[in-house]
């Protein structure tokens, strides 16, 4: 199986989360995140490839560091995820003619990653393929929306549309197209970070020696004293304006 990570230029990451972290407090984030992910993925038994799509210099070197690989999203000449995902698709059945590849399509931002959880999908997209040659998995965020990891046949391309209800639109395109489609749910891989919630509720789990990178980075910049005080004066503002309603309320009885 290959896989492939899409990483778009650091700096232009996570503009979600503009309201909460700077410019370069997004970038170190995002820069964690990946590491997190590469640490895993990097050492995979079941990657035969692991290929970052990627233009910025950062990526390069952490491609270095994990002994993977880098192509440049600038030679594809296209715009946007789902265009550079397709092609780069386009581009592994080109190498691997003939082949029955299998590409899984993995996001930079899920630092909470581990071994078990890909195995699962794995297994899982074995499980799919045991009934015919062909097949679509995704895994899914928390909200049943968004398509984390797709695991799919590039010999069978799908019109990608990632964005806004991308589980639901994959699932249809895989309908589409005549190859059957599962959705997965898994806790860790599920919880993509995009907004200062998520980054909380990342800050709230245990350390159990998953995000290291990421919890890591969080602690050292004191972004995560600064988010959890930050959620604490507003738990305290809500506080407070639901007291005061509520008095109003009762001395209008
Ligand atoms: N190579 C490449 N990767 C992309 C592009 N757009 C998004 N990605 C990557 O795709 C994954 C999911 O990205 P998104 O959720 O769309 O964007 P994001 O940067 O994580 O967050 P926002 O900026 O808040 O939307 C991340 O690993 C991104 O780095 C792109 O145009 N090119
Ligand atoms: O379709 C998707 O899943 C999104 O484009 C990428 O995921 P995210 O925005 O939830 O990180």
């Amino acid at each position: 199986m290959w896989a492939l990570l899409p990483l778009k230029d650091f700096v232009q990451a996570k503009q979600r989360l503009s309201g909460s972290l700077t410019v370069s407090e997004r970038r170190g984030l995002f820069h964690a995140m990946v590491e997190d992910v590469l640490t895993v993925m990097s050492v995979h038994p079941d990657f035969e490839r692991v290929v970052l799509v990627s233009d910025d210099p950062a990526a390069q070197l952490l491609a270095e560091h994990y002994r993977v690989e880098c192509w440049s999203e600038r030679s594809f000449a296209v715009r946007g995820l789902s265009a550079v995902v397709t092609a780069a698709l386009a581009k592994i059945q080109s190498i691997a003619v003939g082949e029955q590849n299998t590409v899984m399509v993995v996001h930079g931002d899920l630092p909470l990653l581990c071994n078990s959880e890909l195995d699962t999908v794995i297994r899982q997209h074995q499980q799919l393929l045991a009934a015919g040659n062909s097949g679509l998995s995704i895994v899914t965020d928390r909200h049943q929306r968004g398509s984390n990891i797709l695991v799919c046949d590039p010999a069978r391309p799908l019109n990608l549309a990632y964005g806004a209800d991308s589980c639901a639109l994959h699932r249809e395109e895989a309908r589409r197209i005549g190859i059957p489609a599962q959705v997965l749910q898994l806790p860790g891989i599920g919880q993509d970070i995009d907004t200062r919630e998520d980054l909380l509720r990342l800050l709230a789990l245990p350390r159990t020696g998953v995000a290291t990178h990421t919890l890591t980075f969080l602690h050292d910049t004191g972004i995560a004293q600064r988010l959890n005080t930050m959620n604490t004066e507003a738990n305290v503002d809500a506080l407070i304006a639901h007291t005061e309603s509520a008095l109003s309320e009762w001395n209008t009885l």
